[in-house]
């Protein structure tokens, strides 16, 4: 290969990956409404949520989530002696700061430094190890639109765009039933060696290429075992299938 197949590098934009936070304990500062839009990214990554604030600060969207108990609360200020252990359950794998004092949070910040405990100060780009984007979700699909600090409502115009385009198709649907028949391809063809994970992804690629986002979604068990009988071949196109059942 010749350095110009290549492709050219681009510095200055972030490492943007689906980070994974399933039953891990993180700590939000704060209870107004930016912290209650952290929490529901949080929830939706299923992490272990605990709130930190005053009791009066606490919004009517975090009362509703506490009564239901998707969230613990600790009615108090924050406190980097008793609220950031360096080990053990209660450290934070993850702390995100949404108060209203500035010198508050950068001391918060320069505590979850020291520990390497990832942290986000909102809206103060200088103390976020990672920022926030404008989410986009339709199940198993998660799109993030990240303008790199430079232009927050033009990321959420941006997801909007992304959002009207999108969502005519049942793209979640497709994904869900993919992932499904995945699993049921992996039960088929199970090794790991090289051989069995290349004939597995190439008839799951071409599938995925051959079928449109409806056709897809329309995945069921019958549909999946009539395509599970022929691996050995190159996926038929729907309409094939359709006529062979
Ligand atoms: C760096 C970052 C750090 C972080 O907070 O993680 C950050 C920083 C700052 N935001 C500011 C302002 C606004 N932020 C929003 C909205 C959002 N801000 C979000 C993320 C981020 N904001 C991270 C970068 C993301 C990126 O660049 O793409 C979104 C995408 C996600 C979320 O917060 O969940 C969410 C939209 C969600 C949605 O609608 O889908 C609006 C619009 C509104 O409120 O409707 C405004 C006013 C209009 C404007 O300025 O554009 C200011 C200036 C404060 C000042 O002027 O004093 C700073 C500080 C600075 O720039 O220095
Ligand atoms: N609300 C918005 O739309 C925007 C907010 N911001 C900024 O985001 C930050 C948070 O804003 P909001 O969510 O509106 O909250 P807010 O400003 O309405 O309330 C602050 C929250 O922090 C809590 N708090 C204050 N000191 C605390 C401490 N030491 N320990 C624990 N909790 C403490 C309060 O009890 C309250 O729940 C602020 O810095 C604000 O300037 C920025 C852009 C938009």
């Amino acid at each position: 290969m010749s350095s110009e197949e290549y492709p050219d590098i681009r510095g200055g934009g972030s490492l943007i990956v689906a980070w994974q936070v399933k039953d891990k304990p993180v700590t939000v500062v704060g209870g107004g409404s930016v912290a209650s839009s952290r929490v529901g990214h949080l929830l939706t990554a299923d992490a272990n949520v605990t709130v930190i604030c005053p009791r009066e600060g606490l919004s009517a969207e975090l009362r509703h989530r506490l009564s239901r108990s998707q969230i613990s609360h600790i009615p108090r200020s924050f406190s980097v002696s008793d609220d950031l252990p360096s080990e053990g359950p209660n450290r934070p794998a993850m702390v995100l700061v949404a108060i209203d004092s500035p010198s508050v949070s950068t001391e918060i910040y320069t505590a979850c430094h020291s520990l390497h405990i990832p942290v986000n100060v909102a809206d103060v780009p200088h103390e976020c190890d990672f920022y926030f984007g404008s989410m986009y979700r339709d199940g198993p699909l998660q799109i993030m639109v990240s303008t790199n600090g430079n232009g927050p409502k033009m990321a959420s115009l941006v997801r909007r765009r992304i959002e009207k385009e999108l969502i005519s198709e049942p793209f979640g649907s497709a994904i869900d039933k993919l992932g499904v028949l995945r699993a049921r391809v992996r039960e088929r063809i199970p090794g790991n060696a090289k051989n069995d994970m290349r004939r597995r992804m190439r008839w799951v690629s071409l599938l995925s290429e051959k079928w449109t986002i409806s056709q897809l979604a329309t995945l069921d068990d019958k549909t999946i075992e009539l395509l599970l009988q022929n691996l050995d071949q190159d996926p038929p196109s729907y309409d094939d299938l359709r006529q062979s059942a």
